[in-house]
């Protein structure tokens, strides 16, 4: 099984560069991890006192269960991914099955943080965009699609988002193999990074 990590700030173009790698490929060859789906759970805490998580620290993140997860896919076995839900701020009562692939891709923030995570990549890809456009983009997105306003997504961006993509997530790309720049559609970069997948399953 080959294992790829994609991280990069919020905005930056992961989910589009996942989804532009899979076109190309066999839905029984590749399957995706976000991490997204594994924040820890905060079923104990209140809306309100969900709301004032910092959802981009490390420790957001159950790491312990997403290793434990990869472990099983490269072992053979199948795993139950949690369901996210980003208006809840919390899991789900749903799960999604995956099944070992040819191809798994775990694609997050904070993926490269984590050195045993770091350890089980065979290609490790940082995507990047600039901070004001994946800014814009985080604007647009939250509206649209995460029930978000204007002065929480904001709010967000300052108090936690630009503080914490500058201490933990723009560091990590040292780790990168690959950093594909994303400030305009990459079909170039996107096209080698196929190519390389192809050659390693070969
Ligand atoms: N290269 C790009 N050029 C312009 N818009 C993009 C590009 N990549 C992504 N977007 C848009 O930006 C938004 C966030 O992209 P997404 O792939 O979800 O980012 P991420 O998963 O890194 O948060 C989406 O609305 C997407 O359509
Ligand atoms: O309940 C939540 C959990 C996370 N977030 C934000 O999501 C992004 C990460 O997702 P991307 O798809 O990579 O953008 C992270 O920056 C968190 O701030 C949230 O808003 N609510």
């Amino acid at each position: 099984m080959l294992i790829i990590g994609i991280a990069g700030g919020t905005g930056s173009g992961k989910t589009t560069v996942v989804r532009q790698i899979m076109d190309e490929m066999k839905n029984e060859e590749v399957d995706v991890i976000s991490q997204d789906s594994y924040y820890q759970d905060t079923s104990h805490l209140s809306m309100g006192e969900r709301k004032k998580i910092n959802f981009d620290h490390p420790k957001s993140i159950d790491f312990d269960l997403l290793v434990a997860h990869l472990k099983e896919l490269k072992a053979g076995n199948s795993i139950e991914e949690p369901v996210y839900s980003f208006q809840e701020h919390n899991r789900t009562k749903e799960t999604r099955t995956i099944h070992p692939r040819k191809v798994i891709i775990v694609e997050g923030i904070l993926i490269l943080t984590h050195t045993d995570i770091r350890e089980m990549f065979d290609i490790k890809i940082f995507v990047h965009a600039d901070s004001d456009e994946r800014m814009i983009r985080r604007l647009k997105r939250d509206i649209n699609e995460r029930g978000r306003d204007l002065n929480e997504v904001l709010w967000r961006y300052q108090t936690t988002l630009k503080p914490m993509h500058q201490q933990f997530i723009e560091p990590t790309k040292e780790f990168a193999d690959i950093i594909i720049p994303t400030n305009r559609h990459n079909t170039v970069a996107v096209d080698i990074v196929q190519t390389i997948i192809k050659d390693r399953l070969a």
